[in-house]
């Protein structure tokens, strides 16, 4: 639906050149969530401009739905652009126009028939659970409700791809929570492909299929959520799992847990949690497991359990033990000094 290949972009500011975006390729297929996470500055919303063209890429090409963007003069580029919706963090709402308005002037812009402007405003504020403030103003709307007049919006050109712009960043977590589920509702029940970007570990998880880490204007890695998630390659990745990961325990302990046993960190993906392994090392490998920390993540269709265990025994057991958490359907790593 979306392929970026090779994609750089750079700013010339006076006499400096700052490089957004370097190399990055990547393909967002028809129907799923992709999103692209990273810290501030690391160029997601810079990428994300590149599929409309609201930034022009310095080299690479763009291609949407087998267009390429690049290429096409104003007439077609405004035509794909009904293609592509875009929601931001800051909603973008006409002050001086209420809800209703918000969602068809731009329609009677674009010289949608006078009937159909009134269906679509009716059918997408319905969806968004708005039919009921069609009259309010935005200063009278919370955050979330702002959002969903910005969604609708959107979705009233009845696009087949929605951009999202940190959508959820200026919102709480209950918030955010029902924009997301909002988003998700949006993706099944009308079949339009979501490209977003956030720098929020838990918009990934909650909505997305898979997921692209960005750092210094380069994609670092790619893949499935469940796989980057659970089996993170890059240092960059990891470090965002763990600073928004509330499995931490402090060094003191870790150290002292370290001097009297080892400690490995198991992640049970999906049906593997079922499986009895803790009661089986203490059967089979008279090892003695101890919980020390634990907790389980939704991420969109599948949970992930994490533990970290202290394992505590004869130095050999505790090796044919951990050999055996290895041979097992369970991720396993092992927490050194
Ligand atoms: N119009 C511009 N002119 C000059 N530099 C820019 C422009 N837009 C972005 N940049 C620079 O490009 C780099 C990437 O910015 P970008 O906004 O894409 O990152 P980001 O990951 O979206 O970060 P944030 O979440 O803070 O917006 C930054 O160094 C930024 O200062």
């Amino acid at each position: 639906m979306i392929k970026l290949q090779h994609v750089s972009k750079t700013f010339r500011v006076g006499k400096n050149r700052i490089e957004a975006l370097k190399d990055v390729s990547l393909e967002v297929h028809k129907g799923e969530i992709f999103g692209v996470i990273g810290f501030s500055g690391a160029g997601k919303s810079t990428l994300i401009r590149c599929v409309n063209l609201l930034e022009r890429p310095t080299s690479g090409q763009v291609v949407v739905d087998g267009e390429n963007v690049l290429q096409l003069n104003k007439t077609r580029l405004r035509l794909l652009r009904r293609k592509i919706g875009m929601i931001f963090q800051g909603y973008n709402l006409l002050e001086t126009a209420n809800v209703y308005e918000n969602v068809a002037t731009p329609l009677k812009l674009e010289g949608v028939p006078k009937e159909e402007i009134k269906a679509r405003t009716e059918k997408y504020l319905e969806i968004v659970g708005l039919s009921d403030r069609k009259n309010a103003f935005p200063s009278q709307l919370s955050g979330g409700q702002k959002q969903r007049v910005a969604i609708a919006r959107a979705l009233a050109h009845e696009p087949e791809v929605l951009l999202s712009d940190e959508a959820t960043s200026a919102l709480d977590p209950n918030t955010t929570d029902a924009i997301l589920e909002l988003l998700l509702k949006v993706n099944k029940e009308l079949g339009i492909t979501i490209f977003l970007i956030t720098h929020e570990l838990n918009v990934i998880q909650r909505i997305c299929d898979r997921v692209a880490v960005m750092e210094n204007g380069r994609v670092v890695e790619q893949g499935t959520v469940v796989d980057v998630f659970t089996q993170p390659q890059q240092p960059m990745t990891r470090r965002f799992i763990s600073t928004e990961s509330k499995f931490q325990i402090p060094e003191t302990v870790k150290s002292d847990l370290l001097k009297s046993g080892r400690l490995v960190k198991l992640t049970f993906i999906g049906e593997s949690s079922k499986d009895p392994v803790l009661a089986t090392l203490a059967k089979q490998y008279d090892v003695l497991p101890s919980i020390i920390a634990g907790g389980i993540d939704q991420l969109k269709d599948q949970s992930v359990g994490r533990l970290l265990v202290h394992l505590k025994g004869d130095e050999a057991k505790v090796g044919t033990a951990i050999d055996f958490l290895h041979d097992q359907d369970v991720l396993v790593e092992e927490v050194k000094n």
